[in-house]
């Protein structure tokens, strides 16, 4: 690739180009004080917990959460999407949580072209709203459903449908129950004043379409059988009794809800999908919903049978992928997030390796480069996928592949063909979803032991590595009151925390590659994530472009 001037990037007067920099993402990795609940704390982490002797010039904290990665607010903790895009992209851009905030805030949702082409559908025909069903804000949020649902009845919608996914991940398991009332209160609110509106099926997020990166098509189908065909093992006559009962099976969780429809008196399910019909699904977060909008959307499908292929009026809340234009139709345009730090290096013949395991392999690929799948330039990238296991929980095998990964990186730096070999190290975060504390602990462990394999690695080749978080999760188990204490629910129980938190991670460089004199700066008000990309890009001999978030490091004599 000719480098056009637009993207020759200038020589760093200090640093000199062609150290091999390894580039370490632990994902859901924050920092937080040790006590029982702080599984990275409790876990043997030698190689992480080494770093912070070089505190402050080479191990620090940066913010992963709320504005400084381009979420509404402070009280928005951070995610894979943002935080990945944050890194790789160098600057911070407004998300699609705050588009879609703006956008219902000020009506222009309504005006766009996305909700003229389903309300062709409302005179005729259903409206379908399909989604996740809680207040976490990583993948969607009721507020916006709840002023999606009202906005549409306003403008003509008269039979409407919603499909929900429970949550229990970004939010407390069992809150589903209450996010269900809440809906369903509206849903009456709305049959009082005319609307024929009902919950139609539902199920957990993470057994029913919530599914990413084609780790398990049969999640997608679950959904597809239930939403489309009406069809589920379980049929109820209303959610919040569904949820409830499901819920009392033994090990049930909000998370895992088997699927679910809602039936008629005489046992009909009352909202299948069918020809004519329009569906809006409500996440704005792309990972998860690419699969599902895929069989929504594609003529041509062979992933499963989907029985029944109705000619539907479809939207996304936003456009999930824009290399593949998936949905065609999307209500709120998603944040456009260019000239990112892989698009620069790969002009500027930096070398990049990525891998990680598929459940976070879109993570340091897609995400890192601005919701972009492929390759900037196929002669330089290499990107690695290692099959993740699929059809369980992973505290079930909480080591996951972080072995597997650290393997690939160790080969990918001893090769010599690499400049940055970069990998996402799921553990903390994928075990600490799953609120297993022990569990969570080996995963950390075994995270910590992936780094070590890295670091090893890089020793070797004199180079560099940099090692950071995209958000937290494993430090923070448990849910807290004001004070910090553990909060205690009604019953006088802990609930324990399966979400990501609002905690910093930390960030370290190192190596025998690091020039001498470089260390982090001080005089940064609240570096975050956004601010890595210039600093990788200095540490690969370059200055970062002038609108990118300021480096972390200057060179001292
Ligand atoms: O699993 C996910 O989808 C989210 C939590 O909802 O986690 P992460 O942002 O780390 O991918
Ligand atoms: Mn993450
Ligand atoms: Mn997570």
């Amino acid at each position: 690739m000719a480098t056009s001037s637009a993207w020759k990037l200038d020589d760093h007067p200090k640093l000199p180009k062609g150290k091999t920099i390894a580039l370490i993402v632990l994902d859901g990795w924050g920092e937080s004080a040790p006590d029982q609940y702080n599984c990275i704390h409790n876990a043997p982490t030698p190689a992480m917990d080494s770093l912070k002797h070089g505190a402050p010039d080479t191990w620090t904290l940066i913010k992963a959460h709320g504005t400084a990665v381009g979420l509404p607010s402070e009280d928005d903790m951070g995610n894979s999407e943002v935080g990945h895009n944050a890194l790789g992209a160098g600057r911070i851009f407004a998300q699609g949580a705050k588009l879609c905030d703006q956008a219902l805030a000020s009506g222009k949702i309504f005006q766009g072209e996305g909700f003229k082409y389903v309300s062709e559908s409302f005179e005729t025909n259903t409206l379908h709203l399909v989604g996740l069903l809680s207040d976490g804000g990583v993948h969607s949020r009721l507020d916006q459903l709840q002023l999606l649902i009202k906005g549409s009845a306003e403008r003509g919608a008269k039979r409407i449908r919603v499909h929900i996914l429970t949550d229990g991940r970004d939010v407390l398991d069992g809150s589903s129950v209450g996010f269900v009332e809440t809906l369903e209160a509206d849903l009456v609110t709305l049959r009082e004043n005319g609307v024929d509106a009902q919950i139609a099926s539902g199920g957990g997020r993470m057994y029913v379409t919530l599914d990413r990166y084609e780790n398990d098509w049969e999640v997608v189908k679950r959904g597809w059988d239930a939403q489309v065909l009406g069809e589920a093992p379980h049929k109820f006559k209303n959610a919040v009794e569904a949820v409830k009962t499901l819920r009392k099976e033994p090990g049930a969780n909000d998370q895992y809800l088997p699927p679910f429809v809602i039936v008629d008196d005489s046992g009909k399910a009352v909202g299948p999908i069918v020809d004519g019909d329009a569906v809006v699904t409500f996440n704005f977060r792309a990972d998860r919903m690419v699969m599902h909008a895929k069989a929504l959307e594609y003529e041509d499908f062979d992933k499963f049978d989907r029985v029944r292929f109705p000619k539907i009026r479809y939207a996304g809340m936003l456009q999930y992928d824009g290399e593949l234009k998936l949905p065609s139709r999307y209500l709120v345009s998603p944040p456009e997030i260019d000239r990112t730090s892989g698009e620069y290096l790969a002009h500027n013949g930096v070398s990049t390796f990525a891998c990680s395991e598929t459940v976070k392999f879109g993570h340091v690929t897609f995400f890192w480069n601005g919701n972009r799948s492929g390759y900037f330039n196929e002669k330089l990238e290499e990107y690695v996928e290692i099959p993740s296991d699929s059809g369980i929980s992973f505290n079930v095998q909480p080591k996951m592949k972080a072995l597997e990964i650290g393997e690939k990186a160790r080969d990918a730096i001893l090769s010599g063909k690499f400049d940055q070999v970069r990998v996402n190290i799921p553990n903390g975060d994928m075990v600490g979803h799953t609120g297993d504390i022990e569990a969570t602990v080996v995963a950390c462990e075994a995270a910590d032991l992936a780094v070590k394999m890295i670091f090893d690695a890089i020793e070797q080749v004199k180079g560099i590595y940099v090692v950071t978080a995209d958000h937290g999760n494993a430090e923070d188990m448990v849910k807290r009151d004001k004070s910090g204490k553990p909060a205690l629910d009604k019953e006088g129980k802990l609930q324990i925390l399966t979400s990501h938190t609002l905690k910093p991670v930390p960030i370290a460089i190192g190596g025998p590659g690091l020039s001498k004199g470089v260390r982090f700066r001080k005089d940064l008000d609240t570096p975050g994530l956004a601010n890595v990309a210039a600093t990788v890009m200095n540490l690969h001999g370059f200055v970062a472009p002038s609108d990118y978030e300021p480096t972390l490091i200057e060179v001292v004599e």
